[in-house]
Parts: structure tokens; C-alpha cells; sequence
């Protein structure tokens, strides 16, 4: 059942019948009262675009007051039981659950592009070798553009397609070498016989003859984090590859843009961030005054709180479980015990109830990683292999998108009016 909502544009006194259904602005209204380049009338200010819808997506959908999350409409509960990355990747891609011989199809097509250029190698060396691992992967993704001119070309589909393989098939590769760059160990060349986690953790951990063979629960629970972490719709990160991507600048620099912004501490960071934050606290003693800290607004909960999720972000529920199955393997990690009471705590507390803040995605996701064995500075990058796969989703539709046009907010200006330039001894 449809409300109306009328407007008026101040500027030139014209009013504009706007239909709501489910609390949102139709577009097709939108496109009645589109203005022209010239009328400044009906610009709205949102800062953050916290009540902004900036494009039309079929790609995932969240309610964040019940707490849903669906690619392509199926429930991501079901893809982390049932599914893989790869093909929870194609699904996000192309639009559909693939059939036996797209799969195979698919994978194989992953598999031969899990090479990178050999001179990609000079990029890592000019790092210092304890450079954070983020920073090597934006550089390094804006370094790819230059091996590919041919991936500038963005508006064709063949090419489009061409180097979404290539992107989700290096980025392991890219990723792994950033990693023994940092511990100061030879680079490990991709194994094609390996599924795309375990060539992954092969190029990370071998030491020597044989190859690198994670137990299958590890391995497993890391395909899984894989899934959870592969879209979330118009993010900080998906809409900055959508941003500098609808400049029509090639998919590589798009995604080293959308790297960039998951870097960040309250974004993709935030893996990071939760964990140093739980050795900081260190005991369970140090809990009390932390959060008394938080309350007083002198620092954040790190893994806490959400945009969209006014509920238990059910990626969280499911990492949680999944630690356990990880713990079994590998033996409880110790901080685990810090975080099970902050969340108890802060669950129960007027100040985190009253601003409806449970965990994100980010806050048991590093307690993993750790007893698998990754270093804190990894864990971003640990993020962005799987995201990659969402960015490039959400890049592709927006080319496709006959709506779509660069992206260029306004702004409400607030500075001086007109004034005469003061020549500096008068000063
Ligand atoms: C993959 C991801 O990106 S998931 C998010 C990862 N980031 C984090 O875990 C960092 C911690 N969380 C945060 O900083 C925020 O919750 C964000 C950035 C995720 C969302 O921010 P916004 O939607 O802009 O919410 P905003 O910052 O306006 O917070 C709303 C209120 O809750 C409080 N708040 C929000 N998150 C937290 C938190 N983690 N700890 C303490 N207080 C918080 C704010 O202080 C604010 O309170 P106020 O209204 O009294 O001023
Ligand atoms: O959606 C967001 O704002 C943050 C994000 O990417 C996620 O939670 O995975």
C-alpha cells in the first residue's frame, strides 16, 4: 500500500506527490522530479548518506532490524552451510546458483589465472618488510592496472569478465606474498591442483617439501569466513569501487580504491582493531573499567555496532559457532574468554541496548585467524580476498545500470561569500 509524500522545491515553489511504499521513495517518483543541471531546488543533505539510496542493487539484501542477509536472495545461514566461496562468488556475480558445468567450468577458469606477473615481485621488495600488509595489497591491486591496458576497456563485457577472473584468481596469490614478504620467507608459486583455499594457505604456511596441507575442519571454517565476508551491499568499500569504478576507471584501480577504504578501523579494520583491543584488556578483571572507558566515549568497542544491523549481525552467530570448530583443532584461544564477557556485558548494558549495538562481523572473525596462525596486520587482508569477489559484483552492475552516471555528490556550501583578494602586507 503506497503513502504519498508531498515536497516543495523552495526555489522555484513547485510542489512534487512523492509515493513511499515500505518506508522508501519510489525511484520511478524519483525520476519525475529528477532536476536539471541548473536547478539547485531539490537537493537533499545527508551527510554519511545515511538515509541515501545510491543505486538500485540486486545483489544482497540486509534487514538490519531483524537481522537477514541474503545474496541473491539465499539466506547466507544456507550458503555457509551448504555452499563454497567460489561459488557463493558466482552466485554474486552472475546472478545464479551455478549449474555442475558452469561450476567446473568456472573454477577452472579461476584456477589458470592464479599467476601474477613475475615483476610484481620488484613492487613487494621496494616495501619496507614490516609495512602493513593493507597497505601492499591497495598498492599492489593499483599496480596490476598497469599489466593489464586492456582491462580499461570497461564498457565491454568480455573484457569485464576477463578480468573479474583474473582479480578473484590472484588476489590469494597477491595476498600470500604480502605475507612472506612480511615474515621474510620465499614467495610460494600457486599449486593449480589446490582447492582456492588450500592453494591459499600452501602459498602462505609451506616451509619446505611437501606441500602445506591444512586439516579439513581449518580449512573448511576458512571457505566459510570466505563466504561471510564476500558482500555487504553498498558498504564504505563497495560504494568507493563503485565511485572511482563509474569514472569508467579499470576494475584493478576500482578495487584498490574499495581496498583502501576497507583498511579503515571502523570498516574492514576492524578485525584488526578487536584484537588488539582484547590484549590490551588482557583479563577479565580490566573489563568493568574498558567498558566504563567506552561509555565515557573515550574510546570505541571495537567489532561492535553497525550502520544497517540494529540486531545481532548474523554473520557474527555464525563465526561464533564456528570458533568452537576451529578451538577444537587448534586449542581455545585464550582471549576468546574476553570476549564472550564483553559481549555479555555490553548486551546487558542500558548504553549499548539503548543505541541497539550488538557484534559485527568483526568482532570473533580475528580470534580465528589468530589460533590459525595469521599475524593481526593480515587479518584485513584476510577480508578483502573474499570482498573482492562482492566489489567486482557490485562494480559490474553499476556499469550495467543505464541509470548509472559518475558519481558526484553535492554539497551544502558554508563558506565566505564573494571577497576581494587582499594583497599580503595588507594582511
Ligand atoms: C565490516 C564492517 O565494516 S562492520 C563495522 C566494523 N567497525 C567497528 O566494529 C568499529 C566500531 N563501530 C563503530 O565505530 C560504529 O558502530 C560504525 C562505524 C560501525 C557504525 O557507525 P554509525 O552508523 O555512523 O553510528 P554512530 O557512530 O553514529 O553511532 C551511533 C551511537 O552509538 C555509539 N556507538 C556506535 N558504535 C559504537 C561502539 N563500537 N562503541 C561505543 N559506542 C558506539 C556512538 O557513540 C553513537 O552514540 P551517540 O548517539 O550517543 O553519539
Ligand atoms: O555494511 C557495512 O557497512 C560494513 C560491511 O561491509 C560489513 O558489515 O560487512
Amino acid at each position: 500500500m503506497a503513502d504519498t509524500l508531498t515536497v516543495k522545491d523552495n526555489r522555484t515553489g513547485k510542489e512534487y506527490e512523492l509515493a513511499i511504499t515500505d518506508g522508501t521513495i519510489q525511484a520511478s517518483a524519483l525520476r519525475e522530479i529528477k532536476v536539471d543541471d541548473d536547478d539547485f531546488g531539490l537537493m537533499a543533505y545527508d551527510p554519511a548518506y545515511k538515509n541515501t539510496a545510491s543505486c538500485r542493487s540486486a545483489i544482497t539484501l540486509i534487514d538490519g532490524d531483524k537481522g537477514i542477509l541474503r545474496y541473491r536472495g539465499y539466506p547466507i545461514e544456507q550458503l555457509a552451510e551448504h555452499s563454497t566461496f567460489l561459488e557463493v562468488a558466482y552466485l554474486l556475480l552472475w546472478g545464479e546458483l551455478p549449474t555442475k558445468s558452469e561450476f567446473d567450468g568456472w573454477v577452472d577458469q579461476i584456477t589458470h589465472h592464479t599467476y601474477v606477473h613475475q615483476y610484481l615481485i620488484h613492487g613487494m621488495e621496494g616495501f619496507k618488510w614490516d609495512a602493513h600488509a593493507m597497505g601492499k595489497l591497495v598498492s599492489l591491486l593499483g599496480t596490476l592496472s598497469t599489466f593489464y591496458e586492456d582491462s580499461k576497456n570497461v564498457r565491454d563485457p568480455a573484457v569485464r569478465r576477463e578480468h573479474i577472473i583474473k582479480i578473484i584468481a590472484k588476489m590469494p596469490t597477491i595476498a600470500a606474498w604480502c605475507f612472506r614478504h612480511m615474515q621474510g620467507r620465499p614467495y610460494i608459486y600457486p599449486d593449480n591442483g589446490l582447492s582456492y583455499v588450500g592453494n591459499f594457505m600452501n602459498m602462505l604456511f609451506r616451509m619446505a617439501e611437501p606441500k602445506f596441507e591444512p586439516s579439513p575442519a581449518i580449512e573448511k571454517a576458512l571457505d566459510v569466513l570466505f563466504i561471510l565476508h564476500a558482500d555487504h551491499e553498498q558498504n564504505c568499500s563497495a560504494s568507493a569501487a563503485r565511485a572511482v569504478g563509474s569514472a569508467e576507471t579499470d576494475p584493478y584501480c576500482s578495487l584498490a580504491a574499495a581496498s583502501a577504504a576497507l583498511y579503515g578501523p571502523l570498516h574492514g579494520g576492524a578485525n584488526e582493531a578487536v584484537l588488539r583491543m582484547l590484549r590490551e584488556i588482557g583479563s577479565l578483571g580490566n573489563i568493568p573499567g574498558f567498558i566504563e572507558g567506552v561509555k565515557n566515549r573515550e574510546r570505541r568497542l571495537m567489532g561492535f555496532g553497525h550502520r544497517v544491523y540494529k540486531n545481532y549481525d548474523p554473520r557474527a552467530r555464525i563465526i561464533k559457532q564456528l570458533a568452537h570448530d576451529v578451538f577444537a583443532e587448534t586449542g581455545k584461544n585464550p582471549l576468546l574468554d574476553i570476549a564472550l564477557e564483553l559481549e555479555k556485558i555490553a548486551l546487558d548494558d542500558e548504553f549499548f541496548v539503548e543505541r541497539r549495538l550488538y557484534p559485527n562481523v568483526d568482532f570473533y572473525s580475528g580470534l580465528i585467524y589468530q589460533s590459525i596462525g595469521f599475524p593481526v596486520e593480515f587479518f584485513p587482508v584476510l577480508f578483502a580476498i573474499p570482498r573482492a569477489a562482492g566489489w567486482l559484483a557490485q562494480w559490474q552492475e553499476m556499469l550495467m545500470d543505464p541509470e548509472q552516471k559518475i558519481a558526484r555528490p553535492r554539497q551544502v556550501y558554508i563558506g565566505e561569500g564573494e571577497r576581494a583578494y587582499v594583497p599580503m602586507d595588507k594582511r
